[in-house]
């Protein structure tokens, strides 16, 4: 059966990596979460301060570490879903933490990291027959991505799903810093010069405001049927 590039990206917390995940596992496809990457690389940062509380890295340090930087992605038994390793190391719920989000944008917007990182990502899709989502996918990694969806919803049902999700993980949580960080890391995404997140011309949207995960689950699924043809997968 013909594989395919799928390029999900759009705004935080929208739901990305969850339509991403369930739509790999049916299709089975490899599923890459690259902004876990972008925040593995910031929590190495922070962890050897290399960025301070204002966001300003340095950039110079951080470059000479970057080779000492593996990432990788292990499944993990309990969820069937990857876990992001940094070194070797589970770092799959220290990436999550707000401290982590707050820093991750100014990470993100380096030319070198960004390199480095993409580079990875598109030897990853080398044989095709996977999903991948961020912000820069379908422009950048994979500009020749049969299938690119373009994700949005408002920044308050975003900020009050990463609320939820935190809240169910026993995490620590509060909405208004959630909001905040969500808006600031839209803009600043937005905004950098390299790669900045933008919908690619030939993108469908997908504003799942009011939409629930099965309903996206559907649409996806179909548009994958018009670009493949009706697809032999497995239902979740
Ligand atoms: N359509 C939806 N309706 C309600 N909650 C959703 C929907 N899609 C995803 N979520 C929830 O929103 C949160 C953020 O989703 P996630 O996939 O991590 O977003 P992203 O990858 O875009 O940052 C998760 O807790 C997820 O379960
Ligand atoms: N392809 C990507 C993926 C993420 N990122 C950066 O990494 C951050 C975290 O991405 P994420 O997908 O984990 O963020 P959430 O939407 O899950 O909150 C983003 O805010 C971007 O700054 C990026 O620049 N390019």
């Amino acid at each position: 059966m013909k594989k395919i590039i799928i390029a999900i990206d759009g705004f935080s917390s929208c739901g990305k990596s969850t339509m991403a995940k369930t739509l790999a596992r049916k299709l089975g496809y490899i599923y890459v979460d690259t902004g876990a990457m972008y925040r593995a690389v910031t929590l190495y940062a922070m962890r050897h301060q290399l960025i301070n509380e204002t966001g300003t890295v340095d950039e110079a340090a951080l470059a000479k570490h970057m080779k000492a930087i593996h990432i990788s992605f292990k499944i993990n038994e309990t969820t069937g879903r990857p876990d992001t390793y940094l070194n070797n190391e589970c770092v799959e719920n220290d990436i999550r933490t707000l401290a982590v989000s707050q820093q991750v944008s100014h990470i993100a917007s380096i030319d070198f990291v960004r390199e480095a990182l993409v580079k990875q990502q598109q030897a990853m899709g080398k044989m095709k027959g996977i999903v991948m989502d961020g912000r820069d996918i379908g422009t950048t990694v994979f500009p020749q991505a049969e299938l690119k969806i373009f994700v949005k919803a408002s920044a308050e049902v975003r900020a009050q799903r990463r609320f939820d999700e935190l809240k169910a993980k026993g995490m620590p949580a509060d909405f208004n810093a959630i909001l905040k960080n969500v808006e600031e890391r839209d803009y600043m995404d937005s905004h950098r010069e390299v790669s900045p997140l933008r919908q690619a011309d030939d993108a469908l949207v997908l504003d799942n405001s009011h939409m629930s995960i099965e309903a996206q689950d559907k649409w996806l699924l179909e548009q994958v049927e018009k670009v493949v043809g009706t697809m032999d997968y497995t239902p979740a």
